[in-house]
């Protein structure tokens, strides 16, 4: 596949900021945003798929743009989420009859069977606002000295001067790289973070065990921080659990090859698009035995995590050059809602009559594939825990 030369720089604009090294910058936002999550869990626990997708949302972007949305409905939120749909409408290879016959390419708008137009107008449209506003007002408050420090100030900090000949497509770079963040980050990690919620509902036993190391590990005065993460052993090994047993993006995105290849006798001509088998490569019998069911233990082998058995990070978050970017902060916001969740929380349903979880979980499909909406039961898990959820409340209302 060939890169332009701007889609290099956004990826250079995106490394810089997300890559190994600098991911701690945002565990504040993250902690954060967490005790926001907790409280919200505890006042109305059946909202909890609303308060994830809100903890996500907040962390992405206060983190991009140092500002952190009015709610749900502010237009930082919704507009991205337009792009999002459209994303995972067009995403799919096949969805729209161009796909399979390009010379629809030139058809006009109007014509009997071109709606797709209409609809990528739309969604291109949409995407630059929800790209061009945010990015503008941030610029403007770095040039008055009031920007809060965010991905987005990082960029503009880097800019060429403003009469310097490569300064609009800089300023592009960055604008788009910033826009970038939400639509790739809030999806996905919602995804995986309603799939733990799925996890602790249909494996009590799951739940049990990483609680009990969380109780001997951190205590109950306090939640969990980052670093109580080496210990927690068990929930390490129940993240990387959680990343092979459900994918948000099972086939990540098309790729294309760039020259013809031979695979196993097949030729495959230069330019075929190729789809990354994410789910099949994490449910192979032979690596994760018997892959269907969930078991972290399978990453543990004499109470550490067993570096033998294949990281499912290495295929969940996409291959080679187009790799997930957000990778290494994905992990962090998802360890701290579910290292939170189960420091303070049981999350069950109802039992059928053989005392098993009454659950049958079930997905959507498309480009991005979310666990579909189910009820459970969001309580305390002692009076102990009661009582850390209300220092915590209480806290906030002494700050206030
Ligand atoms: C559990 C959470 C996440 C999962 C499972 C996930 C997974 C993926 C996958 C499978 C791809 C496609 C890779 C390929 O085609 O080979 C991708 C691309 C991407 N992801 Fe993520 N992602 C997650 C979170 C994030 C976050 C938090 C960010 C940003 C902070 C992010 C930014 C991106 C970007 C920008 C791309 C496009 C890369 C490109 O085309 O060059 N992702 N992600």
């Amino acid at each position: 596949m060939r890169y332009s030369p701007m889609w290099r720089k956004q990826r250079r604009e995106f490394h810089a900021n997300f890559n190994q090294a600098v991911v701690e910058i945002y565990h504040p936002i993250i902690l954060d945003e967490r005790i926001g999550f907790v409280k919200a869990l505890s006042s109305h626990p059946s909202d909890y798929s609303e308060h994830t997708k809100t903890y996500f949302t907040n962390i992405v972007i206060t983190a991009t743009y140092g500002i952190k949305p009015k709610g749900l409905d502010d237009p930082l939120v919704t507009k991205p989420n337009v792009t999002n749909d459209g994303f995972s409408i067009a995403g799919r290879t096949g969805a729209f009859l161009v796909d399979l016959v390009p010379w629809l390419t030139y058809v006009p708008e109007w014509m009997p069977g071109a709606g797709w137009k209409k609809a990528a107008r739309y969604f291109r449209e949409t995407a630059l606002e929800s790209r061009v506003a945010p990015f503008k007002l941030v610029y403007d408050r770095y040039k008055q000295g009031i920007a809060t420090p965010c991905v987005a100030t990082r960029m503009i900090e880097n800019l060429p001067e403003a009469n310097d000949p490569n300064y609009e497509e800089a300023y592009k770079i960055a604008q788009d790289s910033s826009g970038q963040v939400y639509v790739a980050a809030s999806d996905t990690s919602f995804s995986s973070a309603i799939a733990f919620f799925l996890v602790l509902s249909m494996y009590p036993e799951v739940q049990k065990r990483a609680q009990k190391e969380i109780d001997e590990v951190v205590g109950y005065a306090r939640l969990p921080d980052f670093n109580d993460r080496p210990q927690l052993v068990y929930l390490q090994a129940l993240i990387m659990e959680l990343l092979r047993w459900h994918q948000p993006g099972p086939l990540a995105i098309a790729h294309s090859t760039s020259e013809d290849d031979v695979y196993e006798g097949y030729f495959i001509p230069k330019g075929t698009i190729v789809m990354g088998n994410i789910w099949h490569i994490l449910h192979d019998p032979e690596i994760y035995l018997d892959p269907l069911d969930f078991n972290p233990d399978r990453f543990i082998k004499d109470g550490k995590i067993n570096r033998e058995v294949t990281d499912p990070t290495e295929a969940v978050f996409g291959f080679g050059r187009r790799i997930c970017p957000g990778r290494y902060i994905a992990v962090e916001t998802l360890y701290a809602l579910i290292s939170s969740v189960l420091a303070v929380f049981d999350v069950s349903v109802p039992k059928d009559e053989n005392g098993k979880p009454d659950i049958k979980p079930s997905f959507s499909t498309g480009l991005l594939c979310h666990p579909d909406p189910f009820e459970c039961s969001i309580t305390p898990r002692s009076d102990r825990h009661k009582e850390l959820i209300q220092n915590l409340l209480a806290a906030d209302l002494s700050n206030a």
